[in-house]
C-alpha cells in the first residue's frame, strides 16, 4: 500500500485519536488524548510525503512563538510511520464558526474591537518574536476553551515564515520579481495578492483590517460572496475586485477608524515597523466611545453596550431600498450644478466623480432589479437632540461635523478663529493624530470660507504669488511635503489676507493628505495654532 493510501490510524505515537475537528488542504486535526497522562490536545496530522509539508515548517517556528499569549503550546511533535505529527492545544471554535453560526449578517461593532485589538495584539507578538504569519482568516483565529473562551489563539503557521535571518538578524529582501500567491483569497493584502509582492509584516497587518471590515458589512466583502474562485478567470476577477475597492469604498458607514487603519496598513514601508500599540488603543478608545467597557475580551454572544449610544441601536450599515432612478438622476443634476471644477476640493476628486459614476450605475442597476436588491444607505438622523451622536458617528466624528456646521455658518474671523481653536482640541482629544475625512470637510469648509472675499475681510493685496500648491504639485517627494508644513507654520504669522489663508488651508490639507498615515505633525498643529492667531489680528485691523 502506497504512503498516500494508508488509513488514518487510531493511534499515532502516544496519542489516541478522537474526534475529527477539522480538516484542510494540508492534513486533519483529531481531538487526541496521551495513553499514559490522560492529557487531552489537537493532533495536527499530515501525510509525510505531502507535496506541502507544513507540519515540519510549523515544527520548527512554534518554539520561538511559545510563551507568548494567544499563541497554543507545542506539546509533542514527531514522525510516525507514514504520519507527521503535532500536538498541540486543544483550543475551541474559528472566528469563522463563531460568525456563521450566528446567523448575522454581521459582527457588532464592540466584538469587532475586541478582535481588533487581540489579532493586532497577535501580530505585535509574532512579528517581535521574527515571524510573519502570512495566512491571517477567521479560522486561523479560534478561542480558547474555558477559562480562555476570552482569549483569541493564532493557529496554522504552515505559511508562516522568518522574516528576520536568525544570524544575521537582518530584514529579508524585497523583490521586484513577481512571486507566487501564499495567503488566502478573501484577505491577503493587495500587494501580495494582487501585484505578486513579498510578504512582510504590512501584509499581515492589512489582513487583518480586511478582516476587521469584513466582519462589520453584510455579507462580507464583495470579492468574499462567490466563494472560493473554481478558474483562472474568477480568480482574475475576483484580483481586480479586490484591487480596485478604495479604503474609502470598502468602509463607508463604518467608524473611520477602519478606513484610516487600511489606509495606514497600505501606505507602510516593505521593512517598516507598524506602530501596533497606535492602532490596539485607538480600537480601544473606538469601543469604550461606542458604549463597551474597553476591554480586549472577547465576549460571545456579545453583551449588549453599557451606555445608551443611539449609533448602536441601528445596524453600523443601513440596508434600505434603492432610490428611484429619476430621484437619482435629481440629485445628480443637482451635483452637476454645483462648481466643483472652480473651486478646489482637498479630498480626490477622482473619488468624487467616481462616486458619481457609482451612484449612477447603481441607480440603473436598481432599476432592473428594484424588486430584488437592496442598496447600502447611510441613514441620517432626523432627532432634534444635539447630544446624541447620529448613527454611524463616533464622538470625534460628530463633533467634527458640528465644527464644520458652525464653520459653513461663521460669519467674521473671529469665529474662525474660535473654530480653529475648536478644531484643534478635537482632534487632540484621543491619540490619534490623523486627519479623518471629517477633518477634512471643516478644512474644506474653511477654505472656502477664507477664499471667498465677499466675506469679512478685504484682501489687503491683490496680486498672488505662486502659491505653494503649484509648488507641491511640481515636487512631490516626502521631504517636500514636510517642508511645505513647516513653511506653513512659519508664513501664517504674516499671512495679509484671507485668500492668502485659504491658500495655506488648501496646502495644509493637500500634503497632509499624500502624508503616510494622514498624520498631523507638530508643525502642522502649529499652523493651526497661528492660523487661529492670524485669523483674530485680520479681524481687528
Ligand atoms: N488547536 C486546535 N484546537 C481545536 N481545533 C483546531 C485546532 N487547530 C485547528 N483546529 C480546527 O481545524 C481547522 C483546520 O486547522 P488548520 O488551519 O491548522 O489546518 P490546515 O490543514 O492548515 O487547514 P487549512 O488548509 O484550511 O489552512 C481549524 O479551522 C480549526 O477549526
Amino acid at each position: 500500500m502506497s504512503i498516500s493510501d494508508e488509513p488514518i490510524p487510531r493511534q499515532v505515537a502516544n496519542w489516541w485519536l478522537g474526534e475529527n475537528l477539522g480538516s484542510g488542504y494540508s492534513g486533519s486535526i483529531f481531538r487526541a488524548q496521551h495513553l499514559h497522562t490522560g492529557q487531552v490536545v489537537a493532533l495536527k496530522l499530515q501525510r509525510v510525503n505531502h507535496e506541502c509539508p507544513t507540519n515540519r515548517y510549523e515544527r520548527h517556528l512554534y518554539p520561538s512563538l511559545q510563551g507568548g499569549k494567544g499563541m497554543p503550546t507545542l506539546w509533542a511533535s514527531g514522525v510516525q510511520g507514514c504520519w507527521d505529527y503535532l500536538a498541540i492545544d486543544l483550543l475551541g471554535a474559528s472566528l469563522d464558526n463563531l460568525y456563521r453560526k450566528s446567523g448575522k449578517e454581521m459582527m457588532d461593532l464592540g466584538t469587532v474591537c475586541s478582535i481588533a485589538m487581540q489579532v493586532i495584539s497577535r501580530l505585535d507578538l509574532m512579528h517581535a518574536r521574527g515571524i510573519l504569519h502570512r495566512d491571517i482568516q477567521l479560522g486561523n483565529c479560534v478561542i480558547g476553551l474555558p477559562p480562555n473562551e476570552k482569549i483569541i489563539y493564532m493557529i496554522d503557521f504552515g505559511f508562516s515564515k522568518r522574516y528576520i535571518d536568525p544570524y544575521t538578524k537582518r530584514h529579508i529582501p524585497d523583490s521586484k520579481a513577481k512571486r507566487d500567491f501564499i495567503g488566502n483569497y478573501w484577505f491577503s493584502s493587495v500587494a501580495v495578492h494582487c501585484r505578486g509582492k513579498v510578504p512582510s509584516r504590512r501584509d499581515d497587518l492589512e489582513a487583518a483590517a480586511l478582516m476587521f471590515i469584513h466582519l462589520l458589512t453584510p455579507r462580507g466583502l464583495t470579492w468574499t460572496r462567490n466563494g472560493v474562485p473554481k478558474s483562472d478567470s474568477a480568480h482574475e476577477r475576483l484580483k481586480r475586485e479586490k484591487r480596485s475597492a478604495t479604503p474609502e469604498d470598502l468602509c463607508r458607514g463604518l467608524p473611520s477608524e477602519f478606513e484610516e487603519f487600511l489606509r495606514y496598513c497600505r501606505r507602510l514601508k516593505f521593512q517598516e515597523t507598524p506602530d501596533y500599540a497606535r492602532w490596539i488603543e485607538e480600537f480601544r478608545l473606538l469601543a469604550v466611545e461606542q458604549g463597551y467597557s474597553g476591554s480586549d475580551n472577547f465576549l460571545w454572544p456579545p453583551p449588549k453596550p453599557q451606555k445608551q449610544i443611539r449609533s448602536m441601536n441601528t445596524p453600523l450599515r443601513t440596508r434600505m431600498p434603492a432610490l428611484e432612478p429619476d430621484a437619482f438622476q435629481g440629485i445628480l443634476n443637482d451635483l452637476r450644478k454645483l462648481d466643483l471644477v472652480e473651486r478646489p476640493v482637498l479630498g480626490d476628486r477622482k473619488n468624487i466623480e467616481e462616486a458619481v459614476r457609482l451612484a449612477q450605475q447603481d441607480a440603473r442597476n436598481g432599476d432592473a432589479s428594484q424588486t430584488t436588491t437592496t442598496k447600502e444607505v447611510i441613514e441620517i438622523s432626523d432627532s432634534e437632540d444635539e447630544t446624541i451622536p447620529p448613527p454611524f458617528l463616533t464622538p470625534k466624528a460628530h463633533r467634527l461635523a458640528k465644527l464644520t456646521s458652525k464653520a459653513s455658518e461663521a460669519t467674521s474671523n473671529a469665529a474662525l478663529a474660535e473654530l480653529v481653536r475648536d478644531f484643534i482640541e478635537v482632534l487632540q482629544c484621543n491619540s490619534s493624530r490623523t486627519l479623518t475625512k471629517e477633518a477634512f470637510h471643516f478644512l474644506d469648509v474653511l477654505y472656502k470660507q477664507l477664499a471667498d472675499p465677499a466675506v469679512f475681510v478685504t484682501p489687503l493685496r491683490t496680486s498672488r504669488q505662486r502659491s505653494n500648491r503649484e509648488l507641491i504639485e511640481d515636487q512631490d517627494a516626502p521631504h517636500i511635503k514636510l517642508g511645505v508644513v513647516a513653511r506653513l507654520r512659519k508664513e501664517v504669522g504674516s499671512a495679509r489676507s484671507n485668500k492668502s489663508m485659504a491658500e495655506m488651508v488648501a496646502d495644509f490639507g493637500k500634503v497632509t493628505n499624500k502624508s503616510s498615515g494622514r498624520t498631523i505633525t507638530k508643525d502642522g498643529f502649529a499652523f493651526l495654532e497661528g492660523l487661529s492667531g492670524r485669523l483674530v489680528v485680520l479681524e481687528q485691523r
